[in-house]
């Protein structure tokens, strides 16, 4: 699927719409914070907390999902895989202090 944008006609178009996305981005990276801070409740150790293979897995989902989106798989996985490994230290840490108790 090809996402629709609309044709901008400036250069201040183009960065106000860049804005508006970065707005929702950081948002539901938030929300996907969330997330992983609550797996650190259930995972026994910082092995698995670190979790290699399922981290594999959400890269060969995501670069399918690129595909499906128009968006060259290459940039999606360096993304994922930065933001996963700062997802794995903030995890540490909450798994630390969950698990220190
Ligand atoms: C959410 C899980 O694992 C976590 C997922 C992460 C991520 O996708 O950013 C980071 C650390 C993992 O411990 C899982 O194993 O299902």
């Amino acid at each position: 699927m090809v996402v629709k944008v609309r044709e901008c006609v400036s250069i201040s178009e183009v960065r106000e719409s860049i804005d508006q996305l970065d707005d929702q981005i950081v948002k539901l990276i938030s929300e996907r914070s969330r997330y992983v801070e609550q797996a650190a409740k259930y995972k026994k150790d910082t092995d698995d907390v670190k979790a290699p293979k399922m981290v594999e897995a959400v890269i060969e989902k995501v670069r399918n999902l690129a595909n499906e989106n128009n968006v060259n798989p290459d940039i999606i996985e360096e993304v994922y895989r930065t933001m996963i490994s700062c997802f794995i230290n903030h995890e540490l840490v909450q798994h630390s202090k969950l698990h220190s108790k």
